[in-house]
């Protein structure tokens, strides 16, 4: 599995946002997107997913096998909002998510576990407080594999704790074979990670 950027340029509004942005990722590797608010890392993202076309230049996903050949159906991209409905409770959110992007990876309940809320699944999503809502976004990673993840400021809200615990998530994707794209503005933790950093220096 790869996923290479080839001077790729991102656009908003018509406006050229970033430009020239080369990368190559192989199984094992994350890349950290940092630089000031407004450099373009949410648009990098939102391109790399597909949600938004390429400005120029393009992106190629060499997949490893056939149950993800293309990157659309390989990627989970944890954006801003959260991907919840707010009336439907932590469980049922999860449990659509799962049966929605297929490839079940763990049980619910095991997610809820490995992000610390296990006894929360009966509350509906609208009672969470910010934080929580960030860690059951960052459980639905879980209840579906995707070789992939995109992450925009996946540690926003997140308590120390909290933080903690989803780094050690990430490095297990990576340990695993995973390749991890993260927009943050705060240091991850991540030992031998790439970076890329938009924007003015
Ligand atoms: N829908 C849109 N139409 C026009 N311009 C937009 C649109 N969305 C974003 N922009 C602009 O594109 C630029 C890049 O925004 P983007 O959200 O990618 O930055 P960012 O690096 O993620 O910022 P932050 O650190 O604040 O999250 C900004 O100048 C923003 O105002």
């Amino acid at each position: 599995m790869r996923l290479i950027a080839d001077r790729l340029g991102g656009k908003r509004g018509g406006e050229t946002v970033f430009s020239d942005v080369s990368f190559a990722l192989g199984q094992g590797d994350g890349l950290i997107v940092t630089g000031p608010n407004g450099a373009g890392k949410s648009t990098l993202l939102r391109t790399v997913a597909g949600l938004l076309p390429t400005g120029a230049g393009a992106i190629r996903f060499e997949a490893a096998g056939a149950d993800f050949p293309t990157l659309a159906s390989a990627c989970h991209y944890l954006g801003h909002e959260n991907g919840m409905k707010k009336a439907l409770t932590v469980s049922e959110n999860l449990a659509f998510w799962q049966e929605f992007l297929g490839s079940p990876h763990l049980p619910v309940i095991d997610a809820l576990e490995m992000v610390g809320l296990d006894t929360i699944g009966h509350l509906p999503f609208g009672y969470l407080s910010t934080g929580q809502k960030r860690r059951i976004a960052i459980a639905r990673l879980l209840v579906s594999y995707r070789p992939v993840w995109l992450l925009d400021e996946p540690t926003a809200g997140l308590d120390k704790h909290s933080e903690i615990q989803f780094i050690a998530l990430m490095k297990a994707h990576l340990e695993d074979g995973g390749i991890i794209i993260a927009a943050t503005h705060l240091p991850l933790g991540l030992d031998e990670v790439k970076e890329l950093r938009l924007g003015l220096t």
